[in-house]
């Protein structure tokens, strides 16, 4: 297939120019900057005033695969990141059962391939049922394909456990992707701890309780060799603690979600559930540190924590109802409208936060449009204007909190092995 007379823009090599591209079998077969790739017998796209990129990738969704299927399944899931525009994802194992053996990440891995949707990469457990209390076989998941492993949702508090756990990833080679929250302090808050917490009469998430797990979970990283990835940057000063110990040589990598950039715990007024995620909603000053930490690179990429939940668990009262909200449908808009139009990022650097760091973080194929590279690739109009309707989602995950949100920038096509999976 030739894509046809589109702004290539590939920061893995510095492209950014009207061009075609060819694939074949699968694979990036040529780049031509100014056009003139001869049809041969090819299909064609006109991709004329689109974006063609290397393929998305996201390394936090939860696709809520094994046991949570009312949330949301591999069909929908990955579906769902297709239409965003993402030809990878790596899912969490916080599910029902954990992701936390082998048959577990084969049998994910297996079923993700009968789907038509992005790629799946799976993210194993630190520790058994992620009780924090035994560690997870780290080495079979790894066997079994795990690209990683994690606590999210079930933070480590036991720094001695964190470090035994840091130590046997190092060994294997396995990223840690850290959930940062202090549960002592953050003590079953429910939104940022905080003036509008007070006036709502919701106990606070302290801002505090997550800053100091980063620090912590640094130093880990430092004493054992082990790559630490922050989750879900939410905070000013997790920011400046990221810039600190990345200063001290600590083998650290971070990610932040476009609500982080976007929305302030305000939005949790009148009680709405959909602006419930864990981490918090922030401050404006937050918000402000977000956009400084991505483009001075404090914060390597960019990551969605997709977390869909049911209709009927986020219509509870606030404090009842789950953390989290659908992601992987407005992210790309998200940020082209409140980074790439304000001219705090350019559309070349969202690209890389969003596909090219993420490949790189995990070592993961994709993020590159260098030829021979795998024929993962997204084609999206950056000025197309649109209404976020939620019930249009392709997720089975309704619940996010910009609905009615009038966004700029639409994927068109997700290509992900050569083949045309959203359209
Ligand atoms: N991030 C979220 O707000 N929710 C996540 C996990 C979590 O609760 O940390 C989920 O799995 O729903």
């Amino acid at each position: 297939m030739i894509l046809r007379n589109g702004r290539v823009i590939d920061p893995s090599s510095g492209i950014d120019g009207i061009g075609d591209l060819r694939i074949e079998d699968g694979r990036i077969a040529e780049v031509r900057l100014g056009g003139g790739i001869p049809t041969d017998g090819h299909f064609e796209r006109d991709c004329t005033g689109k974006v063609i990129c290397p393929g998305l990738i996201d390394i936090h969704v939860h696709l809520r695969e094994p046991g949570q299927e009312y949330k949301e399944d591999l069909a929908s899931g990955l579906g769902s990141a297709a239409a965003g525009g993402f030809t990878t994802v790596a899912c969490m194992p916080n599910t029902t059962p954990v992701i936390d053996s082998a048959p577990i990440v084969r049998d994910l891995i297996a079923r993700a391939k009968l789907e038509k949707g992005a790629r799946i990469q799976v993210i194993g457990a630190l520790s058994k049922g992620m009780k924090n209390t035994e560690l997870a076989e780290m080495g079979d998941l790894k066997a079994a394909g795990a690209i990683a492993v994690s606590d999210d949702a079930y933070q480590v508090q036991d720094a001695g456990f964190m470090r035994k756990a840091m130590e046997y990833a190092a060994m294997l080679d396995l990223p840690v992707l850290a959930h940062c929250e202090n549960t002592s302090l953050s003590d079953g808050g429910v939104m940022n701890e905080g003036y509008t917490a007070s006036v709502l009469g919701l106990k606070g998430l302290p801002r505090e309780a997550y800053e100091m797990d980063v620090m912590r979970n640094g130093l880990l990283a430092m004493m054992t060799g082990c790559h630490l990835h922050v989750l879900h940057v939410s905070t000013a000063r997790e920011v400046e603690i990221i810039r600190f110990l990345k200063s001290l040589g600590a083998p650290v990598t971070a990610e932040t979600g476009p609500h982080y950039w976007c929305l302030t715990d305000e939005a949790c007024k009148g009680y709405n559930t959909n602006a419930k995620m864990n981490p918090p909603l922030r401050t404006q000053t937050d918000c402000e540190a977000m956009i400084v930490g991505l483009k001075d690179g404090t914060l390597d990429c960019i990551a969605t924590d997709h977390a869909p939940h049911a209709a009927y668990e986020k219509a509870q009262e606030f404090p009842l109802a789950p953390f989290g909200i659908h992601g992987l449908e407005t992210s790309l808009a998200l940020g082209i409208t409140y980074l790439v139009k304000p001219n705090h990022l350019s559309l070349a650097a969202l690209i890389g936060q969003m596909s090219t760091a993420p490949a790189r973080i995990l070592g993961l194929p994709g993020g590159t449009l260098e030829p021979d590279s795998v024929a993962d690739i997204t084609v999206f109009d950056p000025d197309a204007e649109w209404v976020v309707e939620p019930e249009a989602f392709v997720s089975k995950g309704k619940n996010t909190p910009f609905g009615g949100w009038k966004l700029t920038g639409k994927p068109v096509m997700t290509i992900v092995g050569g083949e045309v999976v959203f359209s």
